[in-house]
């Protein structure tokens, strides 16, 4: 317990539901963290970074103007961006480009986003992932000592999903050496990288290739792009804001046009190709999708991006919930705290169970990343392809999610949780950008159901496949899959329901065929289905990989965390089982009686968590400076802050409004 929760007042209620807590906290967060090295670590660099109170802001983010809100966040991004340098770092090294500390930590100072997150999220990355050596050598010191500030600029206005019809283009002049960069169109003016707006100096590029009159498709460029000291554009560079946005609004997405505009050879990032000074291009990759890499690395930060959020969402509306009494049941009784009715359960413990669900899928992910990353520095790139379709799913469903349950745990705390002063709003605009950026959420699945339907044309020809698609096989047979509730039982219902779901839709493409459409045509026929089958491959991904995890995870904690993680974990299960009942009548043997237990066992799990439940969420070890809400504080003193905090709304600055005189006062007097 850190000594800001030791010393404070705390609200009776949640005093209480403390008290009632059975298991080690201490224990899951450990688990949370990935370890309990992980977590010591995690306390020291947030100290390192709030404990000197300069992320705390005397006016709420959200009551400043656009401007200054942009000019705040600047301000803030300097000082955090000199911790991170000059103490985060030096702990972590580059690892923390994958581990969500940091944008956890980052949270305490930016209740948007900083400007600079691309920088470290993306621009840093792309740097390590496409530059050579000899590259590296030369821009990744300047970027990690901020002497340079980047952006990622790959969308266009015209195109996001469709990286291979962007129009910008590289066109190579031996003559001088040089790349001339140029956007033909409006369409081609690239569009939403965060950072480039007014902040970066610095941006990769991402364009179509020409040399020898040839175009070698889609590159990334390092492009400077503003006056190192005076800031203005350079010359044949355009670059501003694209507007107001629901969310990100300090996260300056910015445009960025070309007209002819030069830079050296060596600014086209050539781990994967190279142009020669003669012109001449060469691939040096062994993979054609290799300059996608950076986005693959984000997508599977993305998935721990998603618990996180999650699991801060899910402690604002629990706290709040045990502190909230509302309503008068049974007659003559007190009101109840609202987390008391099971309506309220079925909305919250979902989501705790889905964060440890997220965070724990997030870990396996990224261990998966770095491996297939091993193979590929030895030459081998035969994993690439899995692993793009397990990043692709698991960063759909992940954040779609995450954000659904997000706006779930704003909806169960009523109508404070629209109070921006809650953080719930700020929370959910952030994470339902997840769901498009880095790939839109159906565009992602549809990748994977390319995948998958591959690797059952392998099962069906009798081939071998790779782990994540061996229970493919289990629709070679079109036997209904015997059903049983046991937790191993049911994952081989949602497999058996995943591959039944894939070789239906194998075998609606091959019908559509056989009428004379073209396979592109058969496959746009079945993309409602296609989806539907992907989304069923990713549960069943996540719901084995929490299960098998949590059972490893916790075989040497107490016997009461063990209880507690594998409730949860049962709820998790049981809960989608109950949500695809559908599915599972159709591809299994379930009964009506066998659903009708489910719903049994399923409000059984929400009283048995019940008194853990405010336990669970502090054992997430969100620090209030990182929450940021009036609603979710450790002491629980809802009503007393949202009173402090509304009392600080420029709105509140005196009795009488400027506009009173101005306007009201007029149309009263029917003067205006
Ligand atoms: C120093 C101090 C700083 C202080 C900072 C303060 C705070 C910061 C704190 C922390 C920061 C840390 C972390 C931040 C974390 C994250 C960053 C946050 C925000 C990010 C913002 C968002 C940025 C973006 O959105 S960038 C743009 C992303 N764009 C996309 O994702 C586009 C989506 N489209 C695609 O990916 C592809 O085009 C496609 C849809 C997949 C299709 O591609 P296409 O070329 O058309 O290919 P095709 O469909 O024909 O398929 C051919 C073949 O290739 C396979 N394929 C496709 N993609 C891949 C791939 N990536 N890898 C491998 N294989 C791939 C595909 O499956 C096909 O295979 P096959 O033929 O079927 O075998
Ligand atoms: C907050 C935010 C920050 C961003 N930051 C950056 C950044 O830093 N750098 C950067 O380069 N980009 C950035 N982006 C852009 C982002 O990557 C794209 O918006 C995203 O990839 C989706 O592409 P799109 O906007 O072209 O959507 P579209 O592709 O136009 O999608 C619109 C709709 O069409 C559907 N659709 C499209 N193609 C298909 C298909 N083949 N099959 C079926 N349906 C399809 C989609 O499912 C969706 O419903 C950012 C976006 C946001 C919102």
């Amino acid at each position: 317990m850190s000594t800001d929760k030791m010393s404070v007042k705390v609200n009776v209620d949640l005093q209480k539901e403390r008290q009632k807590c059975n298991f080690n906290i201490q224990e899951v967060t450990f688990i949370f963290d990935g370890g309990k090295e992980q977590t010591l670590q995690r306390k020291k660099i947030e100290d390192i970074a709030l404990n000197s109170g300069a992320s705390i802001d005397s006016i709420p983010e959200e009551c400043l103007g656009l401007k200054e809100r942009y000019d705040n966040a600047v301000r803030k991004s300097c000082i955090y961006s000199r911790i991170v340098k000059n103490e985060i770092l030096e702990i972590t090294g580059l690892e923390a480009l994958g581990n969500p500390v940091l944008r956890r930590t980052a949270d305490a100072f930016f209740k948007e986003i900083s400007p600079f997150m691309l920088h470290l999220g993306m621009f840093v990355p792309t740097i390590i992932g496409q530059c050579t050596e000899e590259q590296q050598a030369k821009w990744l010191p300047r970027a990690l000592e901020m002497q340079i500030i980047g952006a990622y600029a790959q969308t266009e206005l015209g195109h996001g999903t469709f990286i291979r019809g962007l129009e910008t283009t590289a066109t190579y002049d031996p003559e001088t050496e040089e790349f001339v960069l140029h956007s033909p169109t409006l369409t081609s003016y690239k569009w939403w990288a965060g950072g480039l707006g007014n902040t970066a100096n610095h941006c990769i590029v991402v364009a179509q290739l020409y040399t020898k009159g040839q175009c070698h498709g889609t590159h990334p460029f390092i492009v400077p792009i503003r006056d190192m000291e005076t800031h203005e554009p350079f010359p044949g560079v355009k670059v501003g804001d694209v507007g107001v946005r629901m969310g990100f609004n300090t996260a300056d997405n910015g445009f960025l046009s070309f007209n002819h505009y030069r830079i050296p050879r060596e600014n086209m990032m050539m781990k994967n190709a190279k142009v020669l000074k003669d012109g001449t291009y060469v691939k040096v990759a062994r993979h054609e999708k290799l300059t996608y890499g950076t986005m693959v690395f984000v997508r599977v930060t993305l998935v721990k991006e998603a618990a996180i959020n999650l699991a801060k969402a899910a402690t604002i509306a629990v706290r709040y919930s045990a502190v909230r009494r509302q309503s008068q049941p049974k007659p003559d009784a007190p009101e109840p705290q609202i987390i008391d009715y099971p309506t309220q359960q079925h909305k919250l413990f979902i989501c705790i169970a889905t964060a440890h669900a997220l965070q724990i899928t997030g870990d396996w992910l990224w261990r998966t990343f770095k491996d297939v990353l091993a193979d590929m520095r030895g030459g081998n790139t035969d994993s690439l392809p899995e692993l793009h379709a397990l990043s692709s799913c698991l960063k759909a469903i992940s954040t779609s999610d995450s954000a659904a349950y997000i706006e779930q745990c704003r909806f169960a705390c009523g109508g404070h949780g629209y109070m921006l002063s809650s953080n719930l709003p700020l929370i959910y605009s952030f994470v339902t950008a997840t769901r498009t950026y880095e790939g839109d959420y159906t565009v992602l699945l549809l990748q994977t159901a390319r995948f998958l339907v591959k690797a059952w044309e392998q099962v069906e020809a009798g081939k071998s496949v790779t782990p994540t698609v061996s229970y493919l096989t289990l629709a070679a047979t079109k036997e209904k899959v015997l059903w049983n509730d046991f937790a191993e039982g049911i994952i081989r219902s949602f497999q058996a329901v995943a591959a039944r779901k894939i070789s239906a839709c194998a075998e609606t493409i091959k019908r559509h065929m056989k009428t004379g459409i073209c396979y592109e045509d058969a496959w746009q026929l079945t993309t409602v289905r296609l989806v539907s089958a992907a989304e069923s491959h990713c549960r069943s991904v996540i719901c084995q990989t929490y299960w098998n995890e949590i059972t490893r995870l916790t075989a040497s904690c107490s016997t009461n965390v063990k209880i507690v993680m594998e409730q949860l974990a049962t709820l998790y299960l049981i809960y989608w089982a109950l949500e695809r009942s559908g599915d599972l009548l159709r591809y299994s043997t379930i009964s009506e009686k066998d659903l009708n237990r489910l719903q049994e066992r399923y409000e059984e799990l929400l009283a048995l968590i019940r008194p853990n439940a405010v336990g669970l969420v502090d054992a997430f070890d969100f620090r209030d400076e990182i929450l940021r809400s009036t609603l979710g504080a450790y002491d629980g003193r809802v009503y007393e802050r949202l009173m402090e905090e509304a009392l600080k709304s420029p709105l509140n600055d005196g009795p009488v409004q400027a506009s009173f005189h101005k306007y009201i006062k007029p149309l009263t007097k029917g003067k205006l």
